[in-house]
């Protein structure tokens, strides 16, 4: 059963992140030409990540960034596992997809073809918040928790659909998993909308009672996509329960993306929304990865 039970740990932790963190990562992310899944970039930003993401848990002394190779094409899935304690063997996933389309465009004077700030560098540039967090609290959670930058999601979410059948066919318990694709774009009234296909419902009400516990004032809506439109699918269609919160309804979502204008600055030049979405992964993650069996 979904339990909320670790306030004392969650709301000092969720108060200590910060938007500009976020913005610093999607800069970095989106400063690459594009993050293509079969390009030389998209390669080089996959290894970026696993950079930063070794760096930024350094201090926490027991987080272990790897990365995961996929047959036919140079873009790494990039992972950083906390192990658990007593339930170790039961994992929580939280994701988002580290490559971006490719506009096959000619390259002017190397300004960025496909800078996706906001698909998806937002919700990676999420978790390495949530990431930043827990390590410097140096959380140790009684499940496994890991932390996902798909590659190839833009091309048939082939990077989580190799990891969630990996995943499967190791017999691996995954309690659930949160995608973040597309946090920062405030183009609706209400501030996420939990998507209803491809999802898990039980999941998605525990979400609600979270973003009522720990987020005050943050608005949820419900859509659907109508199709597998992220990484989600993929863990669902393994049997696993899924949610996706997404940043604005279907109607108003980004019209800048997969296109070379999705910048940081069509994003509103800030990631105050993108923060919300950064807390309630972490919160999931805390509340999922230690609450009671
Ligand atoms: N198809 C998705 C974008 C997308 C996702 C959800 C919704 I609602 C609308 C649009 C994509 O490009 N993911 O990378
Ligand atoms: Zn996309
Ligand atoms: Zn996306």
């Amino acid at each position: 059963a979904y339990a909320i039970g670790n306030q004392a740990r969650v709301a000092p932790l969720l108060a200590r992140m910060e938007a500009k963190q976020i913005a610093r990562s999607i800069a970095g992310l989106a400063a690459f030409p594009d993050r293509f899944y079969d390009s030389a970039h998209g390669a080089r930003a996959s290894e970026w990540l696993r950079q930063d993401w070794a760096a930024i848990s350094a201090r926490h002394g027991k987080v272990l960034v790897e990365t995961f190779a996929h047959a036919g094409y140079p873009q790494a899935s990039v992972i950083a596992t906390i192990a658990g304690s007593d339930l170790a063997d039961e994992v929580v996933v939280i994701g988002a997809h580290l490559d971006s389309i490719n506009t096959h465009a000619l390259e002017e004077q190397g300004a960025p073809q496909a800078p996706g700030a906001d698909d998806d560098a937002s919700g990676v540039a999420g978790l390495s918040e949530v990431l930043r967090a827990l390590s410097e609290s140096k959380y140790r959670p009684r499940r496994t928790i890991k932390l996902i930058a798909y590659a190839a999601e833009e091309v048939g979410l082939r990077g989580s659909q190799d990891l969630a059948r990996a995943f499967r066919q190791a017999g691996i318990q995954v309690v659930g998993v949160l995608q973040l694709d597309m946090i920062n774009y405030k183009g609706s009234d209400n501030d996420m909308y939990l998507l209803r296909d491809y999802t898990n419902a039980e999941q998605n009400e525990f979400l609600k009672k979270l973003i009522a516990t720990y987020l005050p004032g943050v608005r949820v809506g419900s859509d659907a996509c109508g199709y597998a439109c992220s990484d989600h699918a993929s863990w669902h269609a393994e049997g696993y329960p899924a949610s996706m919160p997404f940043e604005s309804s279907l109607a108003q979502a980004n019209p800048h993306i997969h296109s070379k204008n999705d910048t940081f600055a069509n994003s509103g030049g800030q990631a105050v929304h993108a923060l919300k979405f950064a807390r309630l992964a972490a919160a999931f993650a805390i509340e999922l990865g230690s609450s009671i069996p």
